[in-house]
Order: C-alpha cells, then sequence, then structure tokens
C-alpha cells in the first residue's frame, strides 16, 4: 500500500543486503518509524514486542530470521536453534510455524554453503506469496461486498464492521480482511467500516484507522463493546475479519472479542465473514476451541496505556490501582458454526472440513 503516496511494504530487505526492514507498528500512530532488524536475537524481539504483528507477517519476518540467524553460522544446530527461538515468539499464529516448516523442509537437505542464499531468497519468495495471496483474497472477498450492497438496494454506505487490525500493517502487503474493503473502496462502492478500538494493544483505533485513513477509506472507532449495539440497530451490513489461526473444520482463532462480535452477528442476522489466507489454515487441528493455544500477554498490556496527551506528548500511563492484577488473554476461537463464510484466496467457501478441501483438494487425506 501506499505510505504518505509512496508505495511500500510492511517489511523489505535494505538496500545494503545486510538487513531486513521494518515498519516498528509499536510506534504507530503517533509516529512512522521504519526499523533495521540485523540479527536472530532482533527478529524475534520484533515478533515478541509487536513491532511486527500480524500472522502472515510474523510468519514472513520468521522467515527472514532464519537467514539472518543462518548468515552466521548455518550448521544443522544453528538451523534447529533459530526454528526454537522464532518458534517461541507467539504461540497463536499458525503462520509463524508454517513459515519455519517451509524454511525447514527447503534448508536441511542443503550443503551449509549454500543455505544462507537459499534462506534469503525463500524469504523473499514468501513475501512475494503473501502479497499474491492476498491481493486475490481481495477480489473474492470485493463480490461479497458488491452482493451485499446490491442486497442493500445501493443505498446509503456499505456498512462493515472489522476487529482489531488485519490491514496491510498485519500482512506484507494488502491485509486479509482489509484487502476487498481497499479494491471496494476503490472500484467506488460508498463502504464505510466501523473500526473496534481492540482493547488492550488498539489495532484497531491505532492501526486500522491510520491505515484507513491513508487510503482515504470512511471509517468511524468504536469501543470494543459497541458492535452489537450497531447490529441491533441495523447498522452493520457484515463483519469482516482476520485469522491467526483456522482449523480444518473452520474454527477461528483472532484477536480476542472476535467470539463476542460472532454471537452478536449470529443474534442479529449480520453476515460474519473471515478472511483466510491458506497458510493461517491449521489442517491438523479439528476442535479449534479446545486445541487452538491461545497466548496470554503480560498484564501491564493492558494495565497501562499509552497515547499523546494534549500537550502533544507520547506518554504511557496506568488506568488500573496498584496491586490490581490484570488477565490478558490475546485471542479467543470462534467456532465454525458462527462463521457465515471463509474467504480464501482460491474463492469463498462454507466454515467446514468439505468447504476447505473443496478448495484446497490436494489437502484432501492429508491430516495435517
Ligand atoms: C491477518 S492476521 C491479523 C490478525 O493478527 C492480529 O493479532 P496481533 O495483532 O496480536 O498479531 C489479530 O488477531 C488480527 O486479526
Amino acid at each position: 500500500m501506499k505510505v504518505q503516496g509512496r508505495p511500500m511494504r510492511t517489511i523489505w530487505l535494505e538496500p545494503d543486503g545486510q538487513a531486513v526492514g521494518i515498519i516498528d507498528q509499536t510506534r504507530l500512530p503517533h509516529a512512522f518509524v521504519t526499523a533495521r532488524l540485523g540479527t536472530l536475537e532482533e527478529a524475534a524481539h520484533a515478533i515478541r514486542a509487536m513491532r511486527v504483528r500480524g500472522a502472515p507477517l510474523i510468519g514472513a519476518t520468521a522467515a527472514y530470521g532464519v537467514w539472518l540467524a543462518l548468515r552466521e553460522d548455518a550448521s544443522d544446530a544453528a538451523l534447529a536453534r533459530a526454528r526454537e527461538v522464532l518458534g517461541a515468539t507467539r504461540p497463536t499464529a499458525v503462520n509463524l510455524h508454517w513459515a519455519l516448516e517451509q524454511m525447514r523442509q527447503l534448508l536441511e537437505p542443503l550443503p551449509v554453503s549454500e543455505r544462507p542464499s537459499a534462506a534469503k531468497q525463500r524469504a523473499a519468495e514468501l513475501c512475494d506469496e503473501d502479497v499474491a495471496i492476498n491481493r486475490a483474497m481481495g477480489g473474492h472477498g470485493l463480490k461479497l461486498l458488491e452482493a451485499a450492497w446490491e442486497r442493500k438496494g445501493r443505498q446509503g454506505r456499505l456498512e462493515v464492521l472489522t476487529h482489531c487490525n488485519a490491514g496491510w500493517l498485519a500482512t506484507v502487503d494488502w491485509g486479509t480482511a482489509l484487502s476487498p474493503i481497499y479494491l471496494a473502496h476503490d472500484a467506488g462502492l460508498p463502504v464505510h467500516v466501523w473500526v473496534d478500538e481492540t482493547r488492550p494493544r488498539n489495532q484497531g483505533a491505532g492501526l486500522t484507522a491510520w491505515e484507513l485513513g491513508q487510503h482515504g477509506v470512511p471509517h468511524t472507532v468504536i469501543a470494543d463493546n459497541v458492535g452489537g449495539h450497531l447490529m441491533q440497530h441495523g447498522q452493520v451490513d457484515l463483519c469482516l475479519v482476520g485469522t491467526d489461526r483456522t482449523t480444518a473444520h473452520g474454527d477461528v482463532a483472532n484477536k480476542i472479542g472476535t467470539y463476542l462480535k460472532a454471537l452478536a452477528a449470529k443474534d442479529n442476522g449480520v453476515p460474519f465473514y473471515v478472511a483466510l489466507p491458506s497458510p493461517t489454515i491449521d489442517w491438523s487441528l479439528r476442535d479449534g476451541v479446545r486445541e487452538i493455544p491461545i497466548e496470554q500477554r503480560d498484564g501491564t498490556e493492558l494495565s497501562d496505556v499509552t497515547g499523546r496527551l494534549a500537550s502533544g506528548e507520547v506518554a504511557t500511563v496506568r488506568v488500573t490501582p496498584e496491586g490490581s492484577a490484570s488477565a490478558n488473554y490475546a485471542f479467543d476461537v470462534t467456532p465454525a458454526r458462527l462463521v457465515t463464510a471463509l474467504i480464501t484466496e482460491r474463492g469463498v467457501c462454507p466454515a467446514t472440513e468439505e468447504g476447505l478441501r473443496s478448495l484446497f483438494p490436494e489437502r484432501a487425506g492429508r491430516a495435517s
């Protein structure tokens, strides 16, 4: 996408070829800051600290993290350590583990001398593949938005609610849930986005609002608990969210609060769509609620709020009393029965194993 009119991605190889460039998302929306990752540890920290975030971008960063490690030492032990260090950064987004497996399958059979260049090339390929997947997914999602606009008689605005940030900042480019929205806006549909602020890290208020503003897409930031009220009053035509891991049966792990939004959508007859790039499908799992690992992050992310004061200064304040405990579950799982359809790069399907295998027949009969 574009930042101040300049096309860019969220991750890139630095011009000197010696480091990986990223947008430091912990600084947005108050400052647009880029950073260099030059070592395995810097890549791992960037993922853990959410300088880069979003399942596809986490996977891309991990792939480059393997290259950064093998540049120093391309031995079997170094490859195993890189996969262990990166794999331990965040548990829920399956793209991380998928990308590390892609790198393992490629690199293990190679002579040590060939591994660094092969890793660098494969990481770049995974980034290009992510961009192509997201653009294709956007095209399929656009058809859903156009159909919703027709059902509405092409009156008023097309009201879409989204949760967290599943935009281009969560991927290498285009985004997942926001990809159809960008295409719809550019095609002239009067799409308006209700943006859940998404406590506690405020990926919606801070990142999705920033992205949509950069692209000129009308949007309104709302508190996380407003969505059900809007749906009750006919102000949401459809919900469109991303995912960090979706099981072969269509159970969807996504940012905490997604499940509650899906319940409200079901109760009000509002379609609930999930943008699902295929690297985010965990074919090995069936029961998402019981099997998908849910990340628990430090409680200070909930108790401490960072923002811009009236003076313009960016500061962090504690909003809970000293001594109060904070439980910071970062994801929840929406059962497939609450999902209207899954939007993949190969098309749209029901949130069922049959639906997914119809789009990915090469997976039929494979347990993982
Ligand atoms: C397209 S993946 C976006 C997905 O990732 C976010 O989690 P986080 O910001 O903690 O990395 C959130 O679940 C989004 O829906």
